[in-house]
């Protein structure tokens, strides 16, 4: 814990990916201290359903929060933020979970973001050509709300539909339970509900689509009350919240993210002078910001609407105000390599030789491509290997959910060489999918010189290196590797008061991804938090 006289005042970040709760706590100087993470369950019922509980994601986060405060003096933090995936809450009226499933259990109330069930909801959807469709990149998503309140409407009208009193974007749902405020995040609503951060709702487009019963009560289940993340709300954060999170009562917590948009938030304005980079004295629109976890998300921001067929947006102010946001996706990017990499044949192999050598799985499967690459560029080993990376469907710039996966030259041997051969094919994939974004995104009308990745996947450096060796662009990592944390501090920071807005409360430096990869993480024993100033946001 930070030592010294000198006062400090702390923020404390919470991130809520798919697979775990992580929080943070920040200091004003963006100086990450402590750091804590915590899985967090997740259901498949039935193929293509994905399902979790608010419950559980609360008491994650209230493990984790408890952690990062241990021997802090409580009275010098100042603000919290929240970041999650864009899972769909659902709460009755008396905010007491409902069930999602046909299995009645209300313990799982939250459809998640990959959840694939409402594919004949989203092609009528997509079928009205309404003119909200223009700004999710022409095609909406599966992955959108709106399909799937639709397919709780249709399918679970008794036990879920008619008694539901909130739907809420897990974002939004996690700054009410720690304030008891209802007002949903400007990034929320624009980039998963169809609002407008110009026009507001647009009540044609849910007549049109069967869901008039959330025009007629004006919105108050999906949100009528809008703020711009880091917001302050209410009264901050609650007596029972406090409590639960370990942290004092009345503190500012912010109008949250979604977590991409908190990383991007985190990445995006980041310090690069003197590393000779071609974004360096470059407008801020020349960067895309890649957040790459379970899936990746590509957030490429412009001063005036960009509009990229297959590409979702463009968003007004959703994460930079003042900004429109474009986002590239692909679905999943950790968690295919995962799938590959567990579903071999010499899986139980690497697990055995990476426990014994004391590494990840990752680390081993990287020095033995090493190993087996002999004279030629690792890269050329994959020349008879080849994947297709869209197992579940592609989200951008092909926006089409019905594609599925592919590897073509596969042979009988099953040895550990064809593992790392494996793994190597679909990082590679995953990076030529990032390249279609940035060409789609290129055609329409951005100009991309720099990326700036973060997420679990950027602490690998075998992915970083293959994005700049098949984008042909340089890569930067952050200085501080947990920046989805950051962005949501940042969060917290602002709705404090102690920064105007989140421009002004500032991104870590950055460093060219050769220089960034030794880095220790937050978990790393010998880890040792970066003494960085938060430098000025570079404007446009
Ligand atoms: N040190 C690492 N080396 C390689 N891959 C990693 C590392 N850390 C995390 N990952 C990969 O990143 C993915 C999860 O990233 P994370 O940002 O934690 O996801 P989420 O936010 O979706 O929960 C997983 O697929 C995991 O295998
Ligand atoms: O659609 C999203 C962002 O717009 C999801 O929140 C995201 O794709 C899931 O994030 P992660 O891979 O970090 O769990």
């Amino acid at each position: 814990m930070p030592g010294g006289n000198e006062p400090r005042s702390y923020y404390v970040g919470v991130d809520v990916g798919t697979g775990s709760v992580r929080a943070a706590l920040v200091d004003q100087r963006g100086t990450l201290l402590a750091f804590a993470d915590q899985p967090i369950n997740q259901w498949e019922p039935q193929f293509n359903h994905h399902e979790q509980s608010s419950e559980d994601i609360w008491a994650a986060c209230c493990v984790v929060s408890k952690k990062v405060v241990q021997g802090v003096n409580l009275h010098q933090i100042r603000g919290l933020g929240f970041d999650a995936t864009c899972s769909l809450v659902v709460l009755d009226k008396q905010f007491r979970p409902l069930p999602v499933n046909h299995e009645g259990d209300s313990h799982r109330n939250i459809i998640m973001w990959l959840d694939h069930r409402a594919v004949s909801q989203v092609h009528r959807i997509n079928e009205t050509k309404h003119s909200v469709l223009q700004y999710v990149g022409g095609v909406m998503s599966v992955e959108m709300q709106a399909p799937k309140l639709l397919w709780l409407k249709e399918n679970l009208r008794e036990t879920c539909w008619d008694k539901a009193g909130h739907f809420f974007d897990l974002p939004d749902f996690l700054s009410w339970k720690a304030t008891g405020v209802t007002a949903r995040s400007l990034c929320s609503l624009v980039c998963k509900w169809t609002y407008s951060a110009e026009k507001g709702w647009d009540d044609s487009f849910w007549k049109m689509v069967g869901l008039e019963d959330l025009v007629t009560d004006n919105y108050s289940k999906i949100g009528n009350q809008v703020l711009p993340p880091g917001a302050s709300l209410g009264s901050g954060l609650t007596p029972e919240a406090a409590k639960d999170l370990g942290l004092p009562p009345g503190i500012a917590v912010a109008a949250s993210l979604i977590d991409a948009h908190a990383g991007g938030l985190g990445v995006i304005g980041a310090d690069v002078k003197g590393h000779g980079l071609a974004c360096e004295g470059q407008p801020v629109t020349s960067r895309l910001a890649v957040i790459c976890g379970t899936s990746s998300c590509h957030m490429g921001i412009s001063k005036n609407p960009i509009f990229v067929p297959g590409v979702w947006g463009p968003y007004f102010s959703a994460m930079v105000p003042g900004f429109w946001l474009n986002e590239g996706g692909q679905s999943v990017t950790g968690k295919l390599i995962d799938h590959m990499v567990q579903g071999h044949a010499a899986f139980p192999e690497l697990q055995a030789k990476a426990t014994a050598r004391g590494q990840s799985v990752y680390a081993y499967l990287n020095s033995h491509l090493d190993l087996i690459k002999k004279a030629q560029p690792v890269g050329f080993l994959t020349v008879d290997l080849h994947v297709w990376p869209d197992f579940h469907g592609n989200r951008s710039p092909l926006a089409d959910l019905t594609l599925k996966g592919m590897v073509t030259g596969l042979k009988l041997s099953q040895d550990l060489d064809d593992l790392a051969i494996l793994y190597l094919a679909t990082v590679q994939a995953i990076a030529f999918g990032t390249r279609l974004i940035i060409e789609a995104m290129e055609s329409a009308g951005h100009s991309i010189s720099t990326l700036f990745l973060c997420g679990g996947l950027s602490k690998n450096p075998l992915f970083v290196q293959m994005h700049a060796d098949i984008t042909g662009l340089p890569v930067v990592l952050s200085q501080e590797v947990e920046s989805v944390l950051v962005g949501a501090a940042v969060l917290g920071a602002c709705a404090s008061g102690d920064f105007a807005s989140v421009q002004q409360v500032k991104q870590p430096v950055a460093s060219p991804s050769d220089e960034g990869k030794d880095k220790k993480t937050p978990k790393d024993p010998d880890y040792v938090p970066g003494e960085t100033e938060f430098p000025k946001f570079l404007g446009p």
